[in-house]
């Protein structure tokens, strides 16, 4: 079966910065696909590449799609390679949907995490999240100087209700020593906090696995496992705490369904920061693929002002 494809690159500028140990990030660009198939249904797809991440850049997945025909078929589909994660992701999704007339998984049973702002600005924020409903947090570290780091975390343990669960998102910014006295700090409020995701740079990865077996507070690696190839890598070299999933960027949908078929593993899913197309799409592995009710990174903390109700027919009619 052949499928009529356009796509449209989209920059949306985030309503405030991302900040990370990463750096700053304001603009996050993506891209739109579009497939149609022989009875004329239409299925949108998301390309949201996080290059720092470890997946494929922006420009790659645009080359990508330049060179592809105008009319595409399931094997060009299903034979996207493993260096350009998120085109896989993308056209795997937009495909899924038709294949599947629509069909979708409830994620009624989904919770939510909330993102919120790094340092002390998470003062300010965490109540109105947590008046939305919220009942997991997560916080940036490393950020910061990590003594400026602890004092704020020290006031916001003191105000945050007992029920609620924070994680706390070092992007690998922090040294081994500084990843040792996090979890020191966190080691008796196991009950408040959740995990510390990749304390440390993903070539510390030995470190990581030795300090997962030293203390009780659980950490989780997310850039250590961005794409396939490293999360099986990871779980060869007997990783078996958390795994931190970004479905936008690890891959194509139906590896990552194998994997998670076929070892156990304890997953969180979360966001690349997309719009609502890749969102959804996302949505449907995590409350397919979860199996211990941890929260799902995907927030609606509007990182974007709201999109008129017709932005993608606009995209296709603004050329
Ligand atoms: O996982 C979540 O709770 C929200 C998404 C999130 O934190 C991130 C998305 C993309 C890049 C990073 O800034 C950050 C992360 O490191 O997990
Ligand atoms: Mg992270």
């Amino acid at each position: 079966m052949n499928y009529q494809f356009s796509f449209r690159p989209i920059r949306q500028k985030f309503t405030r910065p991302i900040v990370t140990s990463h750096g700053i990030w304001e603009i996050r660009e993506s891209m739109i696909i579009r497939l149609i198939d022989v009875k004329g249904t239409v299925s949108w797809g998301e390309i949201s590449p996080i290059s720092w991440f470890g997946s494929e850049t922006i420009k790659q997945a645009l080359d990508f799609c330049s060179q592809l025909p105008t009319e595409i078929t399931r094997e060009i589909i299903f034979s996207i390679p493993n260096n350009l994660p998120a085109c896989q992701f993308g056209f795997e999704s937009a495909l899924e949907k038709l294949e599947k007339n629509n069909e979708l998984t409830s994620i009624d049973n989904l919770t939510y995490s909330g993102l919120l702002p790094a340092g002390k600005a998470a003062l300010d924020q965490w109540q109105g999240l947590w008046k939305q409903g919220y009942k997991t947090f997560k916080w940036k570290i490393g950020v910061d100087k990590i003594a400026t780091e602890l004092n704020v975390f020290n006031s916001l343990i003191q105000n945050l209700p007992n029920s609620l669960k924070l994680r706390l998102d070092a992007n690998g910014g922090l040294s081994y020593e500084e990843a040792k006295l996090w979890l020191k700090t966190c080691e008796n409020l196991q009950t408040k906090i959740e995990f510390i995701e990749q304390p440390l740079p993903i070539n510390q990865f030995r470190e990581m696995l030795e300090l997962s077996n030293l203390y009780s507070t659980q950490i989780a690696l997310d850039e250590s496992v961005a794409t396939l190839q490293q999360l099986e890598d990871c779980y060869k070299q007997s990783w078996r705490s958390i795994y931190v999933i970004k479905p936008g960027i690890i891959g194509s949908p139906s590896q990552l369904r194998k994997f998670c078929q076929e070892y156990e593993i304890d997953l969180v899913f979360s966001s690349v920061l997309e719009t609502e197309i890749g969102r959804q799409a996302a949505l449907q592995l995590a409350a397919e693929l979860s199996k211990n009710n941890r929260a799902v990174g995907f927030g609606i903390n509007h990182f974007f002002t709201q999109q008129p109700e017709n932005w993608l027919q606009s995209l296709w009619n603004n050329l």
